[in-house]
């Protein structure tokens, strides 16, 4: 990543570097002129023309200083924030390119720091620690030249003696000010983590009346987060002191032996007050070094926390692609085991399954035998073997994900409204679907009359996770987000649950009168819903237990008569 970005902006830095060398050679002169003036006013003023010059060559220097001073910043900073922004940009393809695994396997606490921390520190790395890099090279190598030529060598090196001294104390505090600002980010991602988590759960969190547990669990983690924080102001805290005092010692020094040379009439008043000068010029590079090797390392760390994310593999590959130009919508399982990525143990076990064109295929069982598992395989959320699923005959290995879009669309358990009105909620990019079709596909969901009760009908903004809808909202204008996609296969993945019995077996009629000859799979906890099904494959415990029509198991005695029965019964003493 960095590497593209410098082949596109190395221009940038370099003119930065040019009008940085430039303030660094400017500042130079500034001292010289100084020590003039000082020799000139100590011989009495000879020539107060001379003086004049002198002075306003000091000020040539400050517009010189200011110009070159803006340019450089413009250049080297604005390319730094250049990076920012592409870095982010890069970042957020990646994140909207990976599949569902990756999200199962990344907290988003850690992404968001990778997104704003991270993408930070390299930034610092890519402006003002390129600055002081040049800072401290050039303007360290430059100033002891001209301390050496302009006064005395001997004294230039008796004042850098401590130099060496201070790249060892700042390699040395580099190293652990690295480890310390890790441990502080990780903190960091923790605290945002419990943030995240308590106030997408706060209704839940007050329900439970929980409140003072997890303000302990944020003041656990605050806490945490403070004390990383001061274990690291402690470093950095020893760190500054110790690089001023060693530059102090080169003052020291340069004071001790620069005014014995003076009086013993080695250097001019000038030239002392020229060599000071230039020797305070040197404590900001010196400093600098230290700042740059923290800044460089850290840098460097997060610039491997943003590659991991950049680098994560897509893990579904697609070979020997095939485009399904005359798409049937035949699905068929074979066999079919699956282990999540994450997991260490298969939740479907020899899986045989199948769903013909145009008809109705409800899978339903005990909870936690892997029914939802089921729809996200046939919806291609992750990656499976070669050679137990198949749609049309081909391998699912063969199709291409937008293919797979295009033909299958995927109503999930949990339903997430984005913060916008609720028909954009509904037609979901797709600005060319016009109104009476947004409203067509909300009435086949059952959703319409509740949108127009609302002042603002379809423009009614939803909330945040839409929390002016209700659960049972919130599905239906999932499902006619689904539906308005007119895919030939929809899969509903438990996406009924929050409302009754008789709405979901209302929906799911009108969405086979109008779906026609496409064909649904759908998941239901409730088996009256799907009673009509062409195919009921119950689950148990990862297995498909049984297969058949409603009439073929209500009277087997099996699983699903049982379950059945109960449902029955239940609703039975609710309506009593
Ligand atoms: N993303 C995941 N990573 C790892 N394991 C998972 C994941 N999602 C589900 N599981 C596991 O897979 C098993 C089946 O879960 P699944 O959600 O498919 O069951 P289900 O029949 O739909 O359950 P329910 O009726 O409760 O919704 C469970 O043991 C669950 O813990």
């Amino acid at each position: 990543m960095i590497r593209y970005f410098i082949k596109q902006n190395w221009y940038r830095y370099l003119i930065g570097i040019l009008f940085l060398i430039s303030v660094d050679a400017l500042m130079l002169i500034t001292p010289r002129i100084m020590g003039s003036i000082v020799d000139e006013l100590r011989s009495g003023v000879q020539d107060i023309e001379y003086i004049g010059l002198l002075i306003l060559a000091v000020i040539g220097v400050a517009l010189g200083l200011f110009i070159t001073r803006l340019f450089w910043r413009v250049f080297i900073m604005g390319s730094a924030r250049r990076f920012e922004y592409y870095a982010r940009k890069t970042l957020f393809q990646k994140l909207l390119d990976l599949p569902p695994t990756f999200y199962d396997k990344t907290r988003v606490g850690d992404l968001m720091a990778r997104f704003t921390n991270d993408v930070n520190a390299v930034r610092m790395a890519m402006g003002p620690a390129i600055v002081m890099t040049i800072d401290s090279i050039f303007l360290i190598s430059v100033t002891i030249i001209a301390m050496g030529s302009f006064t005395s060598w001997k004294l230039t090196w008796i004042a850098i003696i401590p130099l060496p001294l201070l790249a060892v104390v700042s390699t040395f505090f580099g190293r652990i000010i690295h480890k310390r600002f890790k441990r502080v980010q990780a903190a960091f991602s923790n605290l945002t983590d419990t943030v995240e988590e308590s106030i997408s759960g706060a209704r839940l969190i007050k329900s439970y009346g929980i409140e003072g547990l997890r303000n302990d669990t944020l003041n656990e983690k605050s806490d945490n987060y403070v004390q990383e924080n001061i274990k690291l102001i402690k470093v950095w805290g020893m760190f500054f002191p110790l690089i001023q005092m060693l530059s102090m010692l080169g003052s020291v020094l340069a004071t001790f032996f620069g005014g014995q040379m003076v009086v013993l009439g080695q250097l001019t008043l000038g030239e002392y007050v020229t060599f000071t000068s230039y020797l305070g010029m040197l404590i900001w590079p010196m400093t600098a070094f230290g700042w740059v090797i923290n800044m460089v390392q850290r840098g460097r760390a997060s610039y491997k926390r943003l590659m991991e994310v950049l680098e994560e593999k897509n893990n579904i590959v697609v070979e020997d692609p095939v485009s399904l130009e005359d798409f049937n919508g035949h699905i068929l399982l074979k066999n079919l085991t699956f282990t999540y990525p994450t997991g260490n143990r298969p939740v479907l076990r020899d899986i045989d399954f199948e769903l013909n064109p145009g008809t109705k295929v409800a899978i339903v069982g005990t909870t936690g035998s892997g029914k939802s598992t089921l729809a996200k395989l046939i919806a291609r959320l992750y990656p499976i073997e070669k050679g137990m699923l198949f749609i049309d005959g081909y391998d699912i290995n063969r199709l291409p994900p937008e293919v797979i879009r295009e033909k299958i669309a995927y109503v999930p358990q949990e339903t997430f409204l984005f913060s916008e009105t609720i028909r954009n909620n509904i037609r979901f990019g797709n600005m060319e679907l016009t109104d009476s079709e947004v409203e067509k596909y909300a009435s086949i969901a059952s959703i319409h009359e509740d949108i127009i009760s609302f002042p603002e009908g379809y423009d009614t903004l939803v909330g945040e996770r839409g929390v002016t809808l209700s659960g049972g909202q919130k599905q239906r204008v999932a499902i006619a987000r689904a539906l308005i996609k007119q895919t030939p296969i929809i899969v509903l993945d438990d996406c009924l649950s929050a409302v009754d019995t008789e709405t979901e077996k209302k929906i799911l009629d009108s969405l086979k009168d109008s779906q026609g000859k496409h064909s649904i799979v759908v998941v239901s906890h409730r088996l009256k819903a799907v009673v009509d099904a062409d195919m009921i494959y119950v689950m148990h415990e990862g297995r498909i237990v049984e297969r058949g029509k409603h009439h073929d198991l209500i009277g087997n005695g099996g699983l699903y008569q049982r379950m059945y029965e109960r449902q029955m019964i239940e609703e039975k003493l609710k309506e009593d």
